[in-house]
């Protein structure tokens, strides 16, 4: 696993490294180098280097002084002659190389800028790192769109200039990397909000060699999965195995207005792995899901007058769900006051449980103000792993607390936890990077593609999280990990679903005929990860 750092950490991280006798002049001119390396990877005869005000500027004059004396002509775009650059780091680098054979050009104007760029095989984005705030300033507001339309290979510097570091927020514009370097450790913006869109391949600059033994110093936003992470929890299936061992799920979804959902999480159970999948559903809607899904037991529960779980509900549910490895509620389920009934209930036993969608909207109607403030109500001694979207994740934790991005929906889930504390409780933020959040640490596993965002989707994971854990038995060293390894099926039927697809076609129920594949996928880059496949798969 790889950290990743909110923007405070880093700048603590840089003091600590000074203190240990790097300075932050090494650090520039290591930084400098590293930019050099991954431009001259790409064999360019001809390098653009644009630079700002501060450090993240002092970068790309480093890396242009390197790529010159290479025998590579760089051109150096500055807002500013270089001895009046406001940072005295950055202004110190600058002057040395403009001294030496390197083209400087002081604030071009945008043709002179585009004609630069055009030439060039590659650009380095050395604008804006982690200083920046709000929307770019001119000359950068002309620069950053100017170089959107130019075709030549961008290598952003720590971050994509336009980009906030921590948010992942782009105000305005932001310069479209092919790859960035990010310095030290990654930023937690560049995962977040719309940093996805705008980073590329992202390369981790590896600036101080005794990083292993100081990066423990720093707190983490989150950490990295790395396939070959997931090892543990990728297991064949023994000769001697029957349809109970294998592990059971019983799903509690659905309502006459939303069978789809149950099917859809029932069906991806069963091919996530489970060997006995059931499902409770209203009677309402029991028999349309008895029909779509020939290979799953149903339990028809007295429905209420709108085709949802009725009063009845909770007793009849509780009964069943004691026999099974693993309980799946939520999906299409309603928040009926019957719902909200099932919903305490479930938790009460000692059962693993997976509360999803409207069971997590009853949660909400339940606290009324903030879960956090009753956490009696959802702690527990068994396993419980709550599947939010960031809007429920905001409904849960009260007004105040608007989730929007991967550091808010973090913060919120954190708060959960803390105040109901238990190793055995984890919450899926999901969004476009999905965070899998426990009580000691916080994991980012593979994301999917944007065909993920598909209604349906959502009811698929939680289908494929249930499913994991009743064949892990419980038998779960790091919950996280274990919910990383679903998450990450999840993302590779994304991918898989998209390239038969196409992108923008793939739908939900698609997803789950591609689990199979994905896990096999997973499996694969694990392998691949921990060097026991050959990138070729051999
Ligand atoms: N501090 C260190 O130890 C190291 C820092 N490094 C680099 O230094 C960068 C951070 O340097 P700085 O703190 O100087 O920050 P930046 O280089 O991101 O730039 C800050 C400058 O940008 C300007 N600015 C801020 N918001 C703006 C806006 N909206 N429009 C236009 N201009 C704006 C400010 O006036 C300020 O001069 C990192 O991203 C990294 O690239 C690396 O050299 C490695 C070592
Ligand atoms: N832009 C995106 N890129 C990648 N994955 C996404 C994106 N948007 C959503 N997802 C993923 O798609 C799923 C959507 O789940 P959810 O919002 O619960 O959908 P639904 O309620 O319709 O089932 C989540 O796993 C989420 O992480
Ligand atoms: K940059």
């Amino acid at each position: 696993m790889k950290p990743i750092l909110n923007i405070e950490e880093v700048t603590r991280l840089e003091d600590i490294i000074e203190r240990e006798g790097t300075s932050k002049a090494e650090l520039m001119e290591h930084a400098g180098e590293l930019l050099a390396s991954v431009v001259e990877a790409e064999h360019p005869s001809r390098v653009l280097v644009l630079t700002g005000f501060g450090n993240n500027g002092g970068d790309g004059w480093v890396a242009a002084d390197i790529l010159q004396q290479k025998d590579i002509h760089v051109d150096v775009v500055s807002p500013v002659d270089p001895s009046e650059i406001p940072s005295a780091l950055a202004r110190h680098v600058a002057r040395r190389t403009a001294g030496r054979d390197v083209n400087v050009v002081v604030g071009p104007s945008r043709d002179e800028l585009m004609e630069l760029g055009e030439q060039a095989d590659v650009i380095v984005d050395a604008i804006l790192g982690t200083g920046f705030h709000g929307a770019p300033r001119p000359p950068f507001s002309i620069w950053i769109p100017a170089v959107n339309e130019l075709s030549s290979f961008v290598v952003s510097a720590d971050v994509p200039s336009g980009l906030n570091a921590q948010t992942g927020v782009v105000e305005d514009c932001c310069i479209r990397a092919d790859k960035t370097l990010t310095m030290l450790a990654p930023k937690i913006g560049l995962y977040s909000g719309d940093g996805p869109e705008y980073v590329g391949d992202i390369q981790v600059g590896e600036l101080y060699d005794k990083l292993d033994e100081v990066i423990g110093d720093v707190d983490h936003a989150a950490e990295i999965v790395q396939a070959g992470d997931l090892i543990d929890y990728i297991t064949g299936l023994p000769a001697s195995i029957d349809k109970y061992s294998r592990g059971s799920v019983l799903v509690v979804a659905g309502s006459a207005s939303y069978p789809g959902a149950a099917m859809m999480a029932a069906k991806a159970a069963a091919r996530a792995g489970a060997g006995y999948v059931a499902v409770a559903a209203p009677d309402a809607c029991a028999n349309l899901i008895r029909m779509a899904l020939p290979s799953v037991p149903v339990h028809a529960i007295p429905s209420d007058s709108r085709g949802a779980f009725g009063a009845a509900a909770r007793s009849i549910v509780c009964e069943l769900a004691k026999k099974y490895d693993c309980v799946l509620c939520g999906p299409g389920m309603t928040t009926s006051a019957g719902c909200m009934q099932v919903v305490t209930g479930l938790l009460e036993l000692d059962v693993p449980l997976v509360l999803d969608a409207d069971a997590l909207n009853c949660l909400s109607r339940i606290a009324i103000d903030g879960i956090e403030k009753t956490p009696d109500m959802y702690r527990r001694e068994a396993p419980l792993i709550m599947t939010p979207h960031y809007r429920e994740l905001s409904r849960l934790v009260g007004e105040e607390d608007e989730v929007y991005d991967l550091g808010t929906a973090i913060d919120a889930a954190q708060k959960i936890l803390w105040a109901g504390g238990s190793d055995n409780m984890v919450i899926v933020c999901k969004g476009p990077t999905t965070a899998v959040v426990g009580v000691e640490r916080v994991l980012i596993p593979t994301s999917g593609p944007a065909s993920l965002a598909t209604a349906g989707s959502g009811d698929v994971l939680a289908g494929i999280i249930s499913g994991t854990i009743a064949t892990l038995h419980a038998e779960v060293d790091v919950w996280e990990l274990a919910l990383s390894y679903a998450v990450s099926i999840h993302s590779y039927t994304g991918f898989a679903a998209a390239a038969e697809y196409g992108e923008k076609s793939v739908i939900a129920t698609d997803l789950i005929d591609y689990i199979g594949e994905a896990m096999q996928l997973v499996e694969n880059e694990a392998l691949k990860d921990l060097g026991a496949l050959d990138s070729e798969g051999e």
